[in-house]
């Protein structure tokens, strides 16, 4: 087998002559409509592990609250390491999932990508399997301890086994910008729909944009971490620094912020998971399903990348769709996937911790 790039399908509806940019509409601030009281958000807690079919962002169980409301189930579930202050957005999502409800769609049914962590190439086979067809994948790139030879096999890994496909890479802004360049330039032949946050920070994307424009590279630059890590998700948009915004529902602090956000920044937004249960991918779903605009295939098909999940009918992808519909964990599922007790208490006290931040904000 050769890892030879043969060329793929132009790129997207993106590109130097894409959307303009900020439009002016408002951003409201990072907070739930209504705060409950603490004490009815640990009574509405369930804490799990979800056991990882496929090790990803070096997970082997992902760990979530769920929580139970009026309106039905929301996540929370920020990953470990973020602090208290970027968990709130994630709580506040949770809080609008079970508390208010999602608004109307606008579509019955969203596209979705597979998406290929930073494996080995001849893994890509058995990853891809556990998605079923789909016309678009996102392959992870840039991984620690890799290097381009890796990318590159594991691109052309994909390639061989969906010659049609739509192939988009992410590389969590672990390039350096001479490596962006270098790796680009060398997977530019593919024909990538876009790359994903290639190398870190606002002006590091908008530097690397010009230098791939400069040299003929035209792959579209996808912003991520800068958009849901930043404490102004509008900046990209301001600096020019992006072709496209990808917008997870939970750190942008729930389904109707990351419409707004949207709105604002005047760029095609791609619709992604932040690596949740069921309950959490509902979220997104109804993100992607309320936008005016829906150029890409979603980041929503992860359900495919665990052996587990809360619900008894995961929202997996079929065909490379996903329904709009909603979810109800399932008591026994619930049961069997119940977090140990030392991590339960674990979240129980991020949860206290992160309300008090919501609380303090008003
Ligand atoms: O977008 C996708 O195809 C899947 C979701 C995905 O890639 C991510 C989910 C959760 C955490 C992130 O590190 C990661 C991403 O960077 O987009
Ligand atoms: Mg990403």
């Amino acid at each position: 087998m050769s890892d030879a790039l043969p060329p793929g399908r132009p790129a997207g509806p993106v590109g130097p002559d894409a959307a303009p940019g900020p439009t002016g509409a408002a951003v409201p601030p990072v907070g739930p409509a209504l705060l409950p009281p603490l004490a009815v958000l640990q009574d509405a807690a369930r804490v799990v592990s979800v056991p990882m079919r496929v090790r990803f962002r070096a997970t082997e169980n992902r760990e979530v609250l769920l929580l139970r409301g009026p309106a039905g189930w929301g996540e929370f579930g920020p990953f470990p390491e973020y602090d208290d202050a970027e968990a709130a957005a994630w709580l506040a999502a949770g809080i609008e999932a079970a508390w208010t409800g999602y608004p109307a769609p606008l579509r019955d049914r969203v596209a979705v990508n597979a998406t290929v962590p930073a494996v080995a190439a001849d893994r890509v086979p058995d990853v891809l399997a556990g998605f079923g067809h789909v016309g678009t994948v996102k392959i992870k790139v840039a991984e620690r301890g890799q290097g381009l030879e890796d990318d590159v096999a594991r691109v052309a890994a994909v390639r061989r086994a969906l010659p049609e496909a739509a192939l988009r890479v992410d590389a969590n802004a672990g390039w350096t910008h001479a490596a962006a360049v270098e790796a680009l330039t060398a997977l530019g032949p593919v024909g990538l729909q876009y790359a994903e946050q290639p190398v870190a920070g606002i002006d590091g994307l908008a530097r690397l944009r010009e230098a791939l424009r400069s040299r003929g590279v035209g792959t579209p630059i996808a912003a991520d971490e800068s958009v849901r890590r930043a404490d102004d998700p509008l900046r990209v948009a301001r600096a020019g620094a992006g072709d496209l915004i990808v917008v997870k529902a939970a750190p942008l602090g729930g389904v109707r912020r990351a419409l707004a956000v949207v709105a604002a920044a005047g760029l095609p937004a791609v619709v992604s998971s932040a690596l949740d249960t069921s309950v959490g991918i509902r979220g997104g779903v109804a993100l992607a399903a309320a936008l005016p605009d829906l150029p890409f295939a979603c980041g929503l098909g992860t359900v495919a990348l665990m052996a587990d999940d809360v619900v008894t009918d995961p929202l997996r992808p079929v065909d490379g769709y996903l329904d709009v519909r909603d979810v109800e964990p399932d008591p026994e599922r619930l049961e069997a996937l119940a977090a140990g007790p030392e991590r339960e208490r674990w979240w129980r006290d991020r949860l206290t911790r992160v309300h008090a931040v919501l609380a303090a904000r008003g």
